[in-house]
């Protein structure tokens, strides 16, 4: 069981098992942590569906900075309240633009910092998972999703196309086809397609999710952060490279936890019957 401690979240869900210490809430998000050393990202903007502005995201960027630097957390859960995870990009703030705006400035360019995270993300999809919020989820490294949770990439319709990776994460995990599908139609899908398509590991009552994501993530949270920084960084390059290369950076970095002391106290622990005691070095 966690510790109870000084602020419950205030979701139902949350109260039940998911106590946590208020660290600080933006103007659009909550970020907390639990007992288990788990960092709790909350996007809250419930007039917009949680739409992404810009505001939002560099919020985000900020607590996952936070996180990323903090030895106490050895994973973070992104989710959304209310019944969106997130609507996508601000429309009405990208409305007015035009291209030099856009391309002069990046736009968008930051939100990368997501995926650049070293520390272990899981994004606990809860409800629409839209445009920018379907690329913010996938952009993590786990995918949960409440079994009323929606994903799509509905740019078409707007007369624009994925810009936060959305072509191309999506088409890694769902396949070509359908990745055009839903690119070209904008027409979404629900959470059960979602999983048997492999854009997400597990579906969930939302009345479960933040306790599903919430257990796994305090799994991993036990974990010794420098091995699943380098195992996350190992699944990662799967993405980038070929197989031969993936196989070499693997092979390369399973040598380099032989340099810990973490993978000699995993050993030992195994060999001695007991739980290892990971000190991140
Ligand atoms: C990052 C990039 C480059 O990939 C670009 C993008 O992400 S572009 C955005 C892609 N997302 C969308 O196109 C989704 C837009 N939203 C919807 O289609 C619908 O809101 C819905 C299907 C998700 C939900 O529909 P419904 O239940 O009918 O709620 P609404 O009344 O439409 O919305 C409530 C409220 O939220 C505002 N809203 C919703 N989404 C956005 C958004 N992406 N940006 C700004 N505001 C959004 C919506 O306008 C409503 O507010 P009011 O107009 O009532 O003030």
């Amino acid at each position: 069981m966690l510790r109870k401690a000084t602020v419950r979240l205030t979701r139902p869900i949350a109260a039940r098992s998911l106590t946590s210490e208020n660290r600080w809430s933006g103007d659009f998000i909550h970020v907390s942590h639990t007992d288990a050393k788990v960092g709790l990202i909350e996007l809250d903007r419930p007039k917009a569906l949680n739409a992404l502005c810009d505001g939002l995201m560099l919020e985000v960027a900020k607590a996952l900075d936070e996180f990323d630097a903090d030895k106490s957390i050895g994973a973070v859960i992104i989710t959304g309240r209310g019944r969106a995870f997130a609507a996508g990009a601000d429309i009405k703030e990208m409305l007015p633009l035009n291209y030099a705006q856009v391309a002069g400035g990046d736009f968008l360019a930051h939100w990368g910092r997501v995926s650049k995270n070293t520390k272990p993300v899981l994004a606990a999809v809860n409800g629409f998972a839209f445009g920018g919020g379907c690329e913010l989820a996938m952009m993590c490294d786990i995918m949960y999703a409440s079994d009323k949770a929606v994903f799509g990439q509905p740019e078409i319709k707007l007369g624009t196309i994925p810009g936060a990776g959305g072509t191309q994460r999506l088409t890694r995990a769902v396949g070509k086809s359908l990745a055009m599908e839903m690119c070209l139609s904008g027409e979404p899908i629900k959470a059960d397609q979602a999983l048997v398509a492999g854009l997400v590991s597990k579906v969930v009552p939302g009345d479960q999710l933040l306790d599903e994501a919430h257990k796994t993530a305090a799994k991993i949270a036990e974990m010794s952060q420098l091995t699943t920084a380098i195992c996350k960084e190992a699944v990662n390059v799967a993405f980038e490279s070929t197989l031969a290369e993936g196989v070499r950076f693997e092979r390369r970095m399973f040598h380099a936890t032989f340099g810990t002391e973490d993978r000699r106290e995993g050993m030992s622990a195994f060999a001695e019957k007991r739980k290892a005691n990971f000190k991140d070095c």
